[in-house]
């Protein structure tokens, strides 16, 4: 598997330009209903005699599902399109029309066997009309599948947001490359499972990108001959407290799940007790380190000027929960800050509903403003670049959302960025790793952060053979 890349509309756009002008008319959509019609072949487990409803809107991604339904009429499935503006694509009606399909309306819904969002694609702006919206809605009270076409309709497609209501599919067909909405929430949500046909666009660098195993793999400091504790890593900790001793334990453990060689940690003698005590390996007191991670657990015995030196460089630093609050301008150390929603909304002085809503831009706008990345942890989790860049892991388990769980992140993060990732790298790697533990430890089941972490290793094994 390679890393899913997202690309916005006008990327899209372009890139269909060129190629348009190059094809005989009609080949790119022939060659996307095609792969629709497959997808939902495939979805249904059977083509002859099935009873497909197309909802179809007033562009082409209308004309795909048409196009769609003749493929699969000439395979002997009952078509009915229903349509929701007289403005329809013209040839793709005549072409059902000539292939046995019908007309119809919301009364085909109940007893249909799949439904085919045709409403909007990516020329439709969030939200859908009421008749539309009633037909989505009609469909999903009978529990009909919905494939959408494209995009679920009424999402923002750019930015994965869901001011609106729009349609939640089952299976959502898109064509060329993803776009946001497909990987980031509430969006992707919306998408169920996402099927990619080529068309044959020539597409320029992402817009956004999510990470699979391969690129873990490509990325992870796996150690050789030569390494020894010190060549792979020094993680220096400052994290936990009186008040929280556990997080210090639990970002120690998050960390050694990782590929650091040593961890010092920096702080009281009773909490560094309570860490010895699980992870007799780990060194306390100052020393050369090649990487921080501060904040976790700190709470009132953060030492605001002591975070704020250690974001003044050289070293990189991972900077979580109360070690966000020593940040007020640009970082000049290379950082990696790990907010979740709440604590980015305080950093950037916003509403906490505004960054749910808009994670994308919001994670994008504090990179711009720290020049560091940003890695906002959610269902689906945005890793923002300062340069722009976007990667988004999209394979969360629910079960993370546990105390704790944000601790061996930053841990597991540090100790990637003592090993030599840049922190952007090791965000997107730690995101995936830490999403990939929380598979394996929950299996269906309540974890706790410290199971979370001792599957650090099993999840790094599975991602690392291929
Ligand atoms: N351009 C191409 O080369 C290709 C396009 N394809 C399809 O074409 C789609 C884009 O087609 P279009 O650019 O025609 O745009 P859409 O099919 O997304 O629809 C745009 C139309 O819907 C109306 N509209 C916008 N928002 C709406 C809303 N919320 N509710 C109701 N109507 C709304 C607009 O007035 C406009 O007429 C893609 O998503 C894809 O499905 C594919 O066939 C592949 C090739
Ligand atoms: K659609």
């Amino acid at each position: 598997m390679r890393m899913r890349r997202a690309h916005s509309v006008e990327q899209v756009r372009a890139a269909e330009a060129t190629l348009l002008a190059q094809l005989p008319g009609g080949t790119l959509m022939q060659r996307a209903a095609y792969g629709l019609s497959v997808a939902i072949g495939n979805l249904i487990g059977f083509v002859y005699g099935a009873r497909v409803v197309l909802l179809v809107g007033s562009g082409d991604n209308g004309g795909d599902a048409l196009y769609a339904g003749v493929l699969l009429a000439r395979r002997g499935a009952s078509v009915t399109a229903v349509l929701l503006s007289d403005r329809a694509h013209a040839e793709g009606l005549a072409a059902l029309r000539r292939a046995g399909g019908r007309i119809g309306a919301a009364e085909d819904i109940p007893g249909a066997d799949v439904v085919v969002d045709g409403i909007v694609g990516i020329g439709g702006r969030p939200g859908l009309k009421p008749e539309a919206l009633a037909l989505v809605q009609l469909a999903a009270r009978h529990g009909v599948p919905m494939v959408a076409v494209d995009v679920p309709s009424g999402v923002d497609v750019d930015t994965g947001e869901t001011p609106e209501p729009h349609v939640r599919a089952d299976l959502t067909v898109t064509f060329g490359t993803h776009k946001v909405c497909h990987l980031v929430d509430p969006a992707a949500a919306a998408c169920g499972t996402v099927h990619l046909v080529d068309i044959g666009l020539d597409l320029p660098p992402a817009t956004a990108e999510a990470f699979q195993a391969e690129d873990v793999r490509s990325l992870y400091p796996v150690p050789d001959g030569e390494s020894d504790k010190y060549s792979r890593g020094v993680l220096g900790l400052m994290a936990g407290s009186a008040q929280y001793p556990g997080a210090a334990v639990i970002a120690t453990s998050g960390a050694l799940g990782g590929p650091v060689g040593m961890i010092r940690y920096v702080g009281p003698d009773s909490v560094a007790a309570e860490i010895r005590a699980v992870h007799p390996e780990m060194v306390h007191g100052e020393g050369r380190v090649q990487a921080w991670a501060v904040g976790s657990g700190l709470g009132q015995a953060l030492d605001k000027q002591a975070v704020a030196r250690l974001l003044a460089g050289p070293e990189p630093v991972v900077v979580d929960a109360d070690g966000l609050t020593a940040i007020d301008g640009p970082v000049a150390a290379p950082a990696l800050l790990t907010p979740h929603a709440g604590e980015l909304a305080r950093l950037l002085d916003v509403p906490r509903a505004e960054v749910e809503a808009r994670g994308l831009e919001h994670a994008r706008m504090a990179a711009e403003r720290f020049q560091a990345t940003v890695l906002l942890k959610g269902s689906t989790t945005v890793i923002a670049a300062p340069d722009g860049r976007v990667r988004v892991n999209t394979n969360a388990s629910a079960w993370l959302a546990t105390a704790g769980s944000g601790d061996v992140l930053a841990g597991l993060c540090g100790s990637l960025l003592a090993s030599g990732l840049s922190p952007f790298d090791a965000g997107a790697v730690g995101a995936y790793l830490h999403a990939a533990a929380a598979h394996l430890a929950a299996d269906g089941a309540p974890l706790t952060a410290m199971t979370l972490a001792t599957h650090l290793p099993a999840a790094t094994r599975h991602t690392l053979t291929p």
